[in-house]
């Protein structure tokens, strides 16, 4: 009996959180539940910094609550595993994105949507079953349900396939929900930064011809030689724009601040689709017009399933996508954040937290 109740004790762990809508980080202790049944316990070696985790830790969507610890880009290696347990080891190579939590018993959950189920529980700054408070990957050890637990496949090395957990399953899902995914089409990717560049890498691989959009033609060289998009275009040059127009069958808008979506329904074909991923905090403009006249669609999405979302990192480590990344030690992150504002970042910054995150006490 002492025993069981020793393992259900918490367990401690530390991070780095957000006290407010300041937005700056710095050390937090706090504890994780013990590992349950049906959970898997790891050790975070590196996590992502999502342009959410921004959002977030400066509550620009209103619903953060205090202390924050951000990062759903989480990667690791598994130290526990609970009884139930059965696609994890210890030792194995995981991640847990955006999500850690779901019903499991609706339409979406029965359809694998957990994604849009609506009792999804983030992985971080919500309530959890046990009435605790979810914390995310910039911390030193994660538990999370196995059901929310992704196998890394041997080949992909761990820091670069972090983004892969949010970033790479935003793109991957519409590409493929939206039927932008065949081989001859033609496809936009508005905004090149965390989302942005790894949408173009998962477009090559799936055949399709892509054309990124940005405002300034200062990533023009790298997207077309590096990331080997097929052609630039500079969304403020209006005579690019123009002969650009009716061109594209789809377009990935990862942006993350407000932008005209008028210049961006022209450029698609009859039909053709407008798909916002990026999550600005305040609305914009839809004109109707445009819309009606090309019988275009203007769509959402956000994250994708889990089955999906270990499709999406199989499809990565067979046609071998990473991200392209900037490491940095923890101490870095509020720097790193304040360069994401001035999207200063080639492509995602990663936090090397199994080198650099140490516990004061
Ligand atoms: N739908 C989802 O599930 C989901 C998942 C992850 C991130 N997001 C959101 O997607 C957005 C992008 O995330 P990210 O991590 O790629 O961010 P990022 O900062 O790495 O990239 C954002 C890109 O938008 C460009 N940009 C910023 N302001 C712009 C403006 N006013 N006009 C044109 N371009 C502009 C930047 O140059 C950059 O290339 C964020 O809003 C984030 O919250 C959504
Ligand atoms: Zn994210
Ligand atoms: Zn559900």
């Amino acid at each position: 009996m002492a025993k069981s109740r020793e393992v259900e004790k918490p367990n401690k762990a530390f991070g780095w959180a957000a006290r407010d809508s300041s937005g700056v980080l710095s050390p937090f202790s706090f504890s994780r539940r013990a590992t349950g049944a049906k959970d898997v316990r790891f050790k975070v070696i590196y996590c992502g910094v999502c342009h959410s985790d921004l959002h977030a830790v400066k509550n620009d969507w209103g619903t953060s609550t205090y202390p924050l610890i951000p990062g759903h880009e989480i990667v690791g290696e598994v130290t526990e595993v609970g009884s139930k347990v059965q696609k994890f080891k210890v030792g194995d190579k995981v991640g847990v994105g955006g999500m850690v939590g779901a019903c499991h018993s609706c339409d979406n959950c029965a359809n694998n949507l957990e994604n849009y189920c609506s009792k999804m529980i983030l992985t971080y700054g919500v309530k959890y079953y046990d009435g605790t408070i979810t914390y995310g990957g910039y911390s030193d050890t994660m538990v999370s349900d196995e059901h929310f637990v992704i196998h890394i496949p041997d080949n992909l090395p761990l820091d670069v396939s972090a983004p892969l957990l949010c970033a790479g399953i935003t793109v991957y899902s519409p590409l493929r929900f939206y039927g932008l995914d065949k081989p001859g089409m033609h496809v936009g990717v508005v905004g090149l930064g965390g989302l942005g560049h790894v949408a173009v890498k998962f477009a090559k691989a799936m055949g399709v011809k892509v054309t990124v959009i940005s405002t300034s033609p200062n990533k023009k060289k790298e997207a077309l030689e590096h990331l080997g998009a097929d052609s630039f275009l500079v969304s403020k040059d209006r005579d690019q724009m123009q002969a650009a127009e009716g061109t594209l069958d789809g377009i990935i808008d990862t942006v993350s601040a407000q932008h005209p979506l008028l210049p961006l329904i022209g450029l698609l074909k009859t039909q053709g689709k407008l798909v916002v991923v990026g999550a600005p905090e305040k609305p914009l403009e839809l004109p109707v017009l445009p819309l009606l006249m090309g019988r275009k669609l203007l769509g959402g999405s956000c994250a994708g399933g889990m089955k999906e979302t270990q499709e999406m990192i199989d499809f990565a480590a067979k046609h071998n996508i990473i991200a392209d990344i900037e490491i940095i030690p923890i101490d870095y992150v509020n720097t790193a954040m304040e360069r994401l504002v001035k999207t200063d970042v080639r492509y995602r910054f990663v936090i090397d937290i199994g080198n650099t995150l140490k516990s004061s006490s």
